[in-house]
């Protein structure tokens, strides 16, 4: 049987309610709009960026790119991101990360006001997502992961799942809104001992290590349902996950894809914020 599950379904439902709420803004002269920042040109970036853009265009959503050299001081970050935060032309900010070493995320995630960050930078919306507190801005990725899960209807409740990653893009709030599901979640990552063993245990695997193909046909439980979240640029340029897909499509259930997997499901999300802050910044 074949196991790929595609993104393109669940972003096609979700992006259809968002078509037609956005043509009502649009008729009461409100036009949502998303401005990207971006420093330097790495692949992942350029990936969600290209993903971004045209979801946003089919949506009718505005856009816009900031793109700075790596050689962006921290001050001047910080100035070009509360300009974004005073423009009230815009309504959603997403900040690519991690910054380069030199910029101090530590600092700079206190500056994006809470209401326009659409993609959980702020610490105020990443304590939402530990208090399960949905009127905030969960991370798009893991939402994107659970509104997978939900559309194949795949049961979280009492359910052993395991995260493989840890970092604050991915990682550690999957593991909050999957235990806000009621799942069992472990979360594993580099300095886990018997790695194998740990995640081939989980009924539900979300891979988030950003490391290309790592995961092998050992780690995973029959039948077991695997979300591949990994963006990795391999030797020939090309994108792929953190699961080795061809080793272990046949002993798994479920598996997404890279590319068309998660990541398509998460410009939707991405899509799905900026509107609900728009709405939120225009009273509307
Ligand atoms: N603050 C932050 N949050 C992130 O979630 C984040 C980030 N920074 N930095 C970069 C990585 C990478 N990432 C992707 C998201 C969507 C696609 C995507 O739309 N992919 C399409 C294809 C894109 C294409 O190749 O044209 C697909 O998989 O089908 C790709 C990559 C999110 N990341």
């Amino acid at each position: 049987m074949e196991s790929i599950i595609k993104g393109k379904p669940v972003a096609d439902k979700i992006s259809e309610n968002l078509i037609k709420e956005v043509e009502e803004l649009k008729a009461k002269g409100i036009n949502p709009k998303l401005s990207i920042v971006r420093v330097g040109a790495k692949g992942g970036d350029l990936a969600y960026e290209r993903g971004a853009l045209k979801r946003c265009e089919k949506i009718g959503i505005i856009t816009e790119v900031k793109e700075f050299p790596e050689s962006i001081t921290q001050e001047e970050y910080i100035n070009e991101l509360k300009k974004l935060n005073e423009d009230s032309s815009t309504h959603g900010i997403l900040c690519f990360r991690p910054l380069p070493k030199h910029l101090s995320e530590e600092q700079i995630k206190y500056v994006i006001s809470p209401e326009k960050d659409v993609d959980c930078f702020s610490p105020v919306n990443a304590a939402k997502v530990m208090e399960g507190d949905k009127s905030g801005y969960p991370p798009c990725t893991p939402t994107a992961v659970v509104e997978i899960l939900k559309h194949y209807d795949v049961e979280l409740s009492g359910k052993k799942v395991a995260v493989l990653g840890r970092s604050m893009v991915v990682g550690k709030p999957a593991a909050m809104l999957l235990l806000n599901e009621n799942a069992t979640v472990t979360i594993c990552h580099s300095r886990t001992k018997d790695l194998a063993t740990v995640t081939s245990e989980a009924d539900v695997l979300v891979a988030a290590v950003g490391r290309a193909r790592m995961v092998k046909e050992n780690f995973v439980k029959e039948g077991a349902v695997v979300i591949d979240v990994g963006i990795n640029v391999d030797e020939d340029g090309k994108l792929c996950g953190d699961v080795d897909t061809d080793a272990v499509k046949d002993k798994v259930s479920m598996i997404t894809p890279v590319p068309a997997g998660v990541g398509s499901v998460t410009t939707s999300v991405l899509a799905k914020h900026i509107v609900k802050a728009c709405k939120m910044q225009n009273n509307a």
